[in-house]
């Protein structure tokens, strides 16, 4: 397996100021999805849409091959069956990073899935799944498909408003030694995560040259959300922002 497209040869000094630092008892997250100019992830909710040039796609696989974790929620998992692993070879090494599935209910079936054929070809880690702890019996066998597989189900406890915390996330994921994650989606966890500069540590979006239209799934944050250290990078198709999300 080769880079699925050459990596632009300035790329990794654009990105190097917002690439993961050693930061104490949580995981450096890195926030980074493609948006259309009309910010949309995707054409229609529950689909996939290629919005990146091969040339960013890669730019993602290189920054997949620099984090220990990615996560995605369980409506990108379900409606994307992604591959999760990364494409990117360096000095004739992969470094591909741990698939992380937040699905709360457990929807997802990792059995059959484009992940479970990728692990078993060894192109992929095993999953881990993050599961509410009160989820009830008939995921059961669910469960026990996934770590029998040697995957891992992590229980952890919801907040009064239904949702899991993100400190509580992130918290049980620096435990198990993921210390630096990137959250690549899908729209509910981004919006989410753009106001959260308390626990986001760079912020990196492909612009595809393309408007999905007003069927299309929107990022956009409840509230203002300002960015700073911003620096663009334009490729042959698409834009790359890399910024910081700014400290209210
Ligand atoms: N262009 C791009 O770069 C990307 C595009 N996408 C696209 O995004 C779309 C999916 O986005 P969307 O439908 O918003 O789904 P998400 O992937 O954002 O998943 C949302 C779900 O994740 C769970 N979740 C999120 N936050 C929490 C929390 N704090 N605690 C507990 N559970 C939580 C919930 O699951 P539950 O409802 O089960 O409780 C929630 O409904 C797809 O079309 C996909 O293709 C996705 C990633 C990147
Ligand atoms: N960088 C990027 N560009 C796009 O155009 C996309 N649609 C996405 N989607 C994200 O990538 C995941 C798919 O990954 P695999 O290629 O299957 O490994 C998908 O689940 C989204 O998170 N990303």
């Amino acid at each position: 397996m080769s880079h699925i497209f050459p990596l632009p040869s300035d790329l990794p000094e654009f990105l190097s100021p917002y690439l993961p630092k050693s930061v104490e008892a949580k995981p450096f997250v890195t926030l980074t999805y493609a948006q259309s100019l009309d910010s949309k992830i995707a054409a229609k909710p529950g689909t996939r849409t290629a919005i990146s040039h091969l040339e960013t796609k890669t730019m993602t696989h290189y920054l997949r091959s620099v984090h220990d974790g990615i996560l995605i929620g369980s409506g990108t998992v379900l409606a994307d069956d992604p591959g999760l692993n990364c494409r990117f070879k360096e000095n004739g090494n992969i470094n591909t990073p741990r698939p992380i599935i937040l699905d709360p209910s457990f929807k997802w079936d990792y059995k059959g899935s484009k992940l479970e054929l990728l692990v078993s070809r060894n192109e992929s880690l095993k999953p881990w799944i993050i599961i509410n702890d009160d989820s009830n019996d008939n995921i059961k066998e669910k469960i026990q498909y996934v770590e029998n597989s040697g995957g891992r189900i992590i229980k952890i406890a919801r907040n009064s408003d239904g949702k899991i915390k993100w400190e509580d996330i992130l918290k049980t994921l620096h435990r198990l030694r993921i210390k630096s994650l990137m959250i690549e989606g899908g729209a509910k966890i981004i919006n989410d995560l753009l106001e959260r500069d308390d626990l986001v540590n760079s912020l990196i979006v492909t612009i595809g040259p393309t408007f999905l239209g007003q069927q299309g799934v929107d990022v956009s944050p409840l509230e203002l959300v300002k960015l700073e250290n911003t620096q663009w990078w334009t490729g042959t198709q698409d834009v790359i922002l890399a910024a910081n999300l700014q400290h209210n």
